[in-house]
């Protein structure tokens, strides 16, 4: 459990102040609830420890690949965040909700010659260029819009953080980004300095996600760092930012043990500034892109129970009214969660179940080996830490219209999505 849940005194979880039993009953299930308190909370940590360590000159840009919908896009310029975007789709949902074009990072690593002039007429702040294609076709679409841009070129710095290897991204073999050890990312900045438009002014990585060690990212930053200076030395380009990539991990579980971001930060920050002065630069203006340590623990996602089979001396299935098109990430990565029965929160977990979905398919899981208080059809069950990677993946598969998404604050609630009805689902069809 974490600091925003609480057992009231029917003996019902609560999350922000709010009784999740309530919750379900008055907005039905399957629902996400997110703790808007915590949100701000966790971007105000980011924004305090970039003053603390780099003097303010930085900013953490949520990635919002995480969450994405208008309203977190409202909550996190209102704490003074930037936002990295992926897509047109999180471009135009961010631009809708009023975000400041200035402050948006458009990442991807195939983004289509659509994308990249929508990105450009809407004035975005920065494309991160993935590779040469797209430097051209940037390059090209601003000479015909008669724009320029400032561009950071993605880089894989050749660093293995030790995470899942379908979230592991700063090694060699990944289809992001210029490879620094072939010369590639120095090539592509040689290019850079050729060109009238899009203007290079700094460097990107991005290691992996839900990565609990700090010293990949100060080696991360130390090999960018680096490069900067090769790239001063050899192309004549001064570059004046460094963009570190999300990927912090939070804790799902007790086996869990991240560093507080402060800490971090402190570590990281020490690397960056020791590089700089090895290098004989001046400190880069730093950006930090995290998505799930923003929003993961601050969510959690509200189930009825319904059927239960015991399969004596192999397990009991619990089925609930959701399942991987929520909430995809066990059938991807066997990721972990904590559940807990809602309405007996206050009661000790004596069962060990597996949590299953609705879905036609028998990877359709939520957990295994979950323990859970005693647990029967018609309880509320709730998967916690559900906030990252979960709504922004979620599917209609077996045509399963996506639930809501409700916002809690001081007790209070209201919905930030609305739930998808059977018409939303045949919107499209003809
Ligand atoms: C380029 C980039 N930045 C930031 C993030 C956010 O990562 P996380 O949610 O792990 O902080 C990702 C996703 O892994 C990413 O691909
Ligand atoms: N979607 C992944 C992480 C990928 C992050 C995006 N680069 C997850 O749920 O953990």
């Amino acid at each position: 459990m974490n600091e925003s849940f609480s057992v009231n005194r029917e003996g019902h979880l609560t999350i922000g102040g709010a009784d999740t039993v309530a919750l379900a009953r008055e907005y039905g299930t399957p629902l996400y609830v997110m703790d808007e308190g915590m949100i701000r909370d966790n971007c105000r940590r980011y924004r305090r420890a970039i003053d603390e360590f780099y003097g303010g000159r930085g900013i953490a840009a949520y990635a919002s690949k995480a969450f994405s919908c208008k309203e977190i896009y409202r909550i996190v310029q209102q704490e003074g965040m930037g936002v990295d975007v992926v897509s047109e789709g999180e471009l135009y949902t961010s631009l809708l909700a009023g975000f400041p074009a200035d402050k948006i990072f458009f990442h991807g690593n195939n983004k289509s010659e659509g994308e990249l002039q929508f990105a450009i007429r809407q004035r975005v702040g920065y494309i991160v260029v993935d590779n040469l294609r797209e430097l051209h076709t940037l390059e090209h679409l601003l000479e015909r819009e008669g724009q320029e841009m400032k561009i950071l070129l993605r880089v894989k710095p050749g660093v293995d953080a030790h995470t899942h290897q379908f979230i592991r991204t700063g090694q060699i073999d990944s289809k992001f980004g210029f490879a620094l050890e072939t010369g590639e990312a120095l090539a592509a900045a040689r290019e850079c300095a050729a060109l009238r438009r899009a203007r290079l002014v700094g460097l990107h990585c991005h290691i992996g996600s839900q990565i609990f060690e700090v010293e990949p990212f100060c080696l991360a930053a130390r090999r960018l760092i680096g490069l900067m200076g090769q790239i001063r030395r050899e192309c004549g380009l001064e570059l004046g930012m460094l963009n570190l990539g999300g990927g912090f991990g939070i804790k799902y579980t007790e086996e869990d043990d991240p560093v507080p971001y402060e800490r971090f930060m402190e570590r990281v920050s020490l690397a960056i500034h020791e590089a700089a002065a090895a290098e004989g630069l001046p400190v880069p203006y730093v950006v930090l892109e995290p998505g799930r340590s923003i929003v993961g623990r601050a969510g959690i996602t509200l189930y009825t129970v319904g059927a239960r089979k015991e399969i004596p001396g192999v397990r009991t299935y619990l089925s609930v009214d959701g399942g991987m098109t929520d909430n995809p990430r066990y059938a991807l990565y066997q990721s972990k969660y904590e559940a807990i029965v809602a309405n007996r929160a206050g009661e000790p977990k004596t069962e060990t179940v597996t949590i299953a979905g609705r879905c036609c398919e028998s990877g359709d899981l939520l957990a295994e080996g979950a323990k859970v208080q005693p647990c029967s059809p018609g309880d509320i069950l709730a998967v916690l830490s559900t906030g990252a990677y979960n709504y922004s993946m979620a599917s209609n598969y077996n045509r399963v219209p996506r639930p809501a998404v409700v916002m809690v604050k001081d007790g209070k609630s209201r919905v930030v999505v609305r739930r998808e009805s059977l018409d939303d689902l045949v919107r499209n069809d003809l």
